[in-house]
């Protein structure tokens, strides 16, 4: 057998590159040159293997005996013993290495027939071997036999492959000679991964058991279905032959006459048998591992500057420098998930925090009803009581303002645990979204528990407060109900959309309050039919209210103490309200229906006049003590029609009952209009709440707890003292860099082993050839 230096050294250089990968634990990302056998069950693949050793050291038997990949490092060697990965032993015994390839297989796998991709390492020292690495794969099976998992075929399938995908990967096609070559699973499943045949190397066993007068010489002389690196014929021990224990040795020279002797194949006679086929493959080992030297050792060399860049990181940073620069990227992950931009924004799975708060803000409350929604019935029947309760002995003719105040007020409180919730939810996105983004900090657990503790406690005061607000937003909204809001005089066009409908009685009520009254002085006093409404006071000719008489905006009025039966409305400056008219001088049916009228005005905001300078009424009410300029404008229609004076007061136009069952009481009416009132000024609300909250949330928990992490977490650290024990290393952190210490080394320590051997590659070049 024939062996040079260079060649050995190569083969002797991947086998120290794995060697040096194993011993320290780590696993490259690199694929050394090996040579992978593949075939069916039974193929033949362990006999070749012996062969090449000479000994009997695979496990035998029926059915699948190859069930882990091992992984076979042949190295020429003066002495003869072999050597597992897996155990510190030396076997000189071959039978022994047998059983313990048994029981390794059976320690992984279980004893029930089943395959594993873990290989068992095993080296041969030996002078009969010329350095080579194989592996011996599982034999591809179909069918499954004992309680072999269904896939079987699937899983054997999927490991060979995993070996032979790889381009640094020679692969050994061994096929029987006793079947069609184009039916050969091992050539099938080599062309599926090396299309052109460069990396495939035909063995053809059992050229003995062919039936008589056929024979494998085309494929052999590669005419048939011919592979770059060709075919070579082998003819190993029948089983027979094992079983009568047949000399392996004296079986490898009965190979050889079988081919000198054999009429097919005498003139191959030199390329073919097992001795040949070793040669073949060292060669061939050898010229694939120059080839794909110089990569490997340009991807080693990668592989070191990477892992020299972030081992030397890890050692040198200061844990000032890191502690800063984990919280700034934090910060920017925390920010960018709010914001929608920067940082992390790879979730594809679920709402970022930005869009979750957005959706909250722009849907959920949206379409919020604070708990308004009410029932009609109940809602009648409180607002009764509550107008009931709040006359207590006295009757009212006007629209209780007070039972008003008193429902707006019992609705607006109801909104602020809604409110409340909002914040809640808000506080609680921030804080599954700070923990997600301190997730990732398992490198630095004191920190990731310091950071939370600091962050939550934060949010979580923030979040009280901001709360506090919510309510005082309420509270302010409850004492204090704007009656002369812009957007409450909507009531209005409610009345007219309601005219329209011609219900007569609805639009009665929507009034605030109406009576007939007299205006002007009592010798030329009419009686007109007066309305007041929200903003404005009309009188007409008659209780139809078809025939406007006159008309004031109520805006800057001022209305006197009723004196009397009278009272008077002047305007700001204390001048006459209507020019035709000195004094709008208003005459009631007694002192009390003059008190309410001049409440009722108060109440849709006219102001009272209290100046004792003022004469009002009696003597001369017609002597105005203000000037005529201060006019309100009356309507087009009511200029149309001119001002008329009026006198004399008339009775009410409905006459209200006291009976709480009867249809149409004065409650029911008032509940009528308070409940449309209510909704009215309720919309209001809601509409100004909707719009505060996302404010208040945002400026009082979302921008502050920004602020925060800006100003105040590094400080933090600093302050306390704690950079040093936050930055502490984590066992796993420990073990990272324990591991990439390793990778370090190994990668260096196999750069160098490529190197003592990479200076000579012209010379190894042409050893190879
Ligand atoms: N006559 C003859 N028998 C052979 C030859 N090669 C292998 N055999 C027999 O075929 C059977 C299977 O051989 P192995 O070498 O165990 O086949 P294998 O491919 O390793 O089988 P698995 O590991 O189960 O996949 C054994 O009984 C061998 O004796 C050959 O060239 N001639």
């Amino acid at each position: 057998m024939s062996d040079n230096h260079g060649m050995k050294n190569l083969v002797l250089t991947i086998n120290k590159l794995q060697e040096n990968f194993k011993n320290l634990n780590v696993h490259m990302d690199i694929d050394l040159p090996q040579i992978a056998v593949v075939g069916i069950q039974s193929s033949g693949k362990s006999s070749v293997l012996e062969k090449f050793i000479g000994r009997d050291f695979l496990p035998r038997g029926s059915g699948i005996v190859t069930r882990r990949p091992l992984i076979l490092q042949l190295i020429t060697h003066t002495d003869e013993y072999a050597k597992f990965d897996h155990t510190e032993e030396v076997f000189r015994n071959f039978e022994k290495v047998q059983k313990e390839i048994t029981q390794e297989t059976d320690r992984v796998v279980g004893t029930n027939k089943g395959v594993s991709n873990i290989p068992i390492v095993l080296k041969v020292f030996s002078p009969n071997v010329l350095n080579l690495t194989l592996i011996d794969l599982p034999g591809m099976t179909k069918v499954p036999i004992g309680d072999q998992p269904q896939d079987i075929e699937h899983r054997i399938r999927s490991m060979i492959l995993e070996f032979i995908k790889k381009e640094t990967c020679l692969i050994l096609a061994v096929t029987p000679a006793t079947m069609d070559l184009a039916n050969s699973e091992a050539l099938k499943l080599a062309r599926e991964v090396d299309p052109n045949g460069n990396r495939t190397i035909g063995v053809i066993t059992k050229l003995d058991l062919m039936d008589k007068g056929t024979d494998a010489v085309e494929v052999l002389e590669n005419r048939q279905f011919p592979l770059k690196r060709g075919y070579v014929g082998v003819v190993n021990r029948s089983q027979k032959d094992i079983d009568d224990k047949k000399d392996i040795k004296i079986a490898a020279k009965a190979e050889l006459e079988f081919f000198k002797t054999h009429p097919s194949y005498r003139h191959l006679a030199d390329r073919m048998g097992t001795d040949y086929l070793q040669r073949v493959l060292n060669k061939q080992l050898s010229e694939h591992i120059l080839q794909n030297l110089p990569a490997l050792r340009e991807k080693l060399r990668k592989q070191h500057n990477a892992l020299e860049n972030e081992f030397k990181t890890t050692e040198v940073t200061s844990n000032v420098r890191l502690l800063n620069e984990i919280i700034s990227k934090f910060k920017l992950d925390f920010r960018g998930e709010l914001d929608g931009y920067g940082g992390s924004i790879t979730k594809s799975d679920a709402l970022t925090s930005g869009t979750e708060i957005n959706r909250i803000y722009n849907e959920e409350l949206r379409n919020e009803d604070f708990n308004l929604n009410f029932d009609e019935d109940s809602f009648r029947e409180e607002v009764a009581i509550t107008i009931r309760n709040t006359n207590g002995m006295y009757s009212n003719i006007f629209i209780p303002e007070k039972a008003f105040d008193k429902v707006v007020v019992t609705f607006i409180n109801k909104m602020k645990e809604p409110c409340q919730k909002y914040v809640t939810k808000i506080s609680s996105i921030l804080q599954n979204n700070m923990i997600s983004h301190t997730e990732k900090l398992s490198r630095h657990p004191e920190l990731r528990e310091e950071l939370r503790k600091l962050i939550i406690s934060h949010i979580l005061e923030r979040e009280a407060l901001c709360k506090e607000r919510m309510i005082e937003m309420i509270d302010e909204e409850m004492s204090y109900i704007n009656k002369l809001h812009d957007d409450f005089k909507l009531i209005e066009e409610k009345e007219e959309q309601v005219e329209s409908t011609g219900d007569e009685i609805e639009r009665k009520f929507t009034h605030i309050g109406f009576l007939y009254l007299t205006t002007g002085r009592l010798s030329r006093a009419e009686k007109f039919w007066f309305v007041l409404t929200t903003n404005s006071l009309s009188w007409y000719k008659d209780d139809t209210e078809r025939e406007v008489e006159g008309f004031v905006l109520l805006g800057n009025l001022k209305v006197t103490d009723h004196k009397g039966l009278n009272f008077r409305l002047i305007d700001n400056d204390g001048k006459n309200v209507y020019k035709d008219i000195s004094t709008l001088r208003i005459t009631c049916k007694s002192p009390d229906e003059a008190r309410e009228w001049v409440d009722m005005l108060q109440s849709v905001g006219v102001g009272s006049f209290k100046n004792s300078t003022m004469r009002l009424n009696g003597n001369s009410p017609e002597s105005s003590l203000w000037h005529v300029p201060g006019v309100m404008e009356p309507t087009k229609e009511v200029e149309k029609k001119g001002l008329k004076k009026v006198t004399n007061l008339l009775k009410p136009k409905h006459n209200f009952s006291n009976n709480k069952t009867s249809k149409n009481t004065r409650v029911d009416q008032q509940v009528e209009v308070i409940k449309n009132l209510v909704i009215n000024y309720l919309e209001i609300v809601v509409k100004n709440t909707k719009d505060r909250i996302p404010k208040m949330i945002t400026w009082l928990l979302i921008t502050n707890v920004l602020n925060y992490m800006d100003h105040n977490l590094v400080a933090h650290f600093y302050e306390n003292e704690l950079v040093d024990y936050v930055m502490q290393k984590s066992q796993l952190e420990q073990q990272r860099i324990e591991k990439l210490h390793n990778m370090y080394k190994a990668c260096k320590e196999a750069l160098k082993i490529i190197d003592s051997v990479y200076g000579n590659m012209t010379k190894l070049t042409n050893d190879v050839k």
